[in-house]
């Protein structure tokens, strides 16, 4: 594993490649897109040494990492597989098959709703929670009610970027770890 030196290096790297494009999706707007990251497979290398450093500092361990749809789905899987533990998906309402746990949540103009599959986290197990960026907290903290009612015990969440002047983590019940911060 890296010295912190080299992962500061490689922090500045990934971030250098985030593209930036402003009035998206709407006016007002400037949408950092991960997906930038992932078109080169060195960056992509980087980026999951950077979030298993990052995970694996997280004590007690963790026994189960949950990935926020879409995003999240592109980093929890790298630090699930690390740990060897389970991913699971929190997806938007009306995409997980079989019984399911749902919650609405605040966006910025309205409501939304996201879900878990009833039988994927057990009584008690510690979670993390993971997706690529942190901006009102409204979708962090509705899968923290997610895997709270399923009984899940929420260790911390883990994001790539978090917008800081939107205040997000407060919105969000748990201690939240941002890679890169704007
Ligand atoms: O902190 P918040 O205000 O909740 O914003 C953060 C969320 O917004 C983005 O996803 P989005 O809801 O745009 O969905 P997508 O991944 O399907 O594009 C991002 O990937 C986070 O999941
Ligand atoms: N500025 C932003 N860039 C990318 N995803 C987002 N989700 C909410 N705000 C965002």
């Amino acid at each position: 594993m890296s010295n912190p030196l080299d992962l500061e290096k490689k922090i500045r790297k990934i971030r250098d490649h985030v593209n930036e494009y402003p009035d998206f999706p709407k006016p007002g707007v400037l949408f950092r897109d991960v997906f930038s990251v992932f078109q080169n497979a060195e960056l992509v290398a980087m980026l999951r040494e950077v979030l298993i450093a990052f995970a694996t500092q997280i004590q007690p361990p963790v026994e189960c990492v949950v990935g926020i749809d879409a995003r999240g789905f592109l980093l929890a899987p790298f630090i699930a597989l690390e740990l060897e533990v389970p991913f699971v998906p929190v997806r938007k309402k009306g995409k997980l098959p079989g019984k399911v746990a749902s919650v609405s949540y605040a966006l910025e103009y309205g409501e939304a709703n996201m879900e878990i599959q009833e039988s994927s986290i057990k009584e008690g197990q510690r979670v993390l929670i993971v997706d690529d960026l942190l901006a009102t907290g409204g979708s962090l903290g509705a899968a923290c009610t997610l895997v709270k009612k399923l009984g899940g015990v929420v260790e911390a969440c883990l994001v790539l970027m978090e917008l800081s002047e939107l205040k997000g983590r407060l919105n969000v019940p748990t201690n939240v770890i941002s890679i890169i911060k704007y």
